[in-house]
């Protein structure tokens, strides 16, 4: 299946969360579901916050590249176009907010589910929730503006 990083073209697929080129990264791969969009991940023993628990700052780094990658779909969805396709709208987090309602077991997968929330010119806000076991653990938002051409100047 497709998943929309897929679609990433090689020159800006090095994100630490979601670069499919970055070895040393999560490399989440995300799908769409309907209205909704998946990434599936199971944390590793060196991801743990507490023995037993995910590290938060791991769970922030899943919401945010499921974010982004929610955002990129939505965008090329809204246009009519093919995703990926030329010119590349990248996307980038522009905020990110996080709150842990349980802590995440580690030991297991975990689904990262996520909808747009607002699609309004170059940014696009991304509802996304982490579940351990069906249960809620993580709920976040992120708010995805394109990159501008000035990006780092
Ligand atoms: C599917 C196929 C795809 C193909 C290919 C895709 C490639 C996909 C690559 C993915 C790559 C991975 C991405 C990983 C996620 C990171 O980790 S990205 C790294 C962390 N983020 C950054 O470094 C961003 C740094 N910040 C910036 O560059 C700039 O501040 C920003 C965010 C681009 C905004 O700059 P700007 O465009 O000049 O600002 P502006 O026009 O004022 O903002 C645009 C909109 O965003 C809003 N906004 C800006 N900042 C904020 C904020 N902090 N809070 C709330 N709203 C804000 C503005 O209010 C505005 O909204 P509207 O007024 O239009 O409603």
């Amino acid at each position: 299946m497709q998943a929309i990083q897929d679609s990433y073209p090689d020159n800006v697929a090095h994100c630490y969360g979601c670069g499919s080129q970055n070895a040393h990264g999560h490399r989440i791969r995300t799908f769409q579901e309907g209205e909704e969009t998946v990434t599936r991940f199971t944390p590793e023993a060196y991801h743990t916050a507490i023995p037993g628990f995910v590290y938060g700052g791991l769970l922030a780094s899943l919401i945010d590249c499921h974010g982004t990658a929610t955002a990129a779909a939505a965008r090329y969805r809204a246009e009519g176009r093919e995703i990926g396709s030329a010119p590349v709208l990248r996307f980038v987090t522009a905020s990110l907010s996080v709150s842990f309602l349980k802590p995440t077991p580690l030991g297991g997968e975990l689904e990262i589910r996520g909808r747009v929330k607002e699609l309004r010119g170059r940014k696009v806000i991304v509802e996304a929730s982490v579940f351990a076991d069906g249960v809620e653990t993580v709920r976040g938002e992120v708010v995805a503006a394109e990159m501008p051409a000035s990006f780092g100047n």
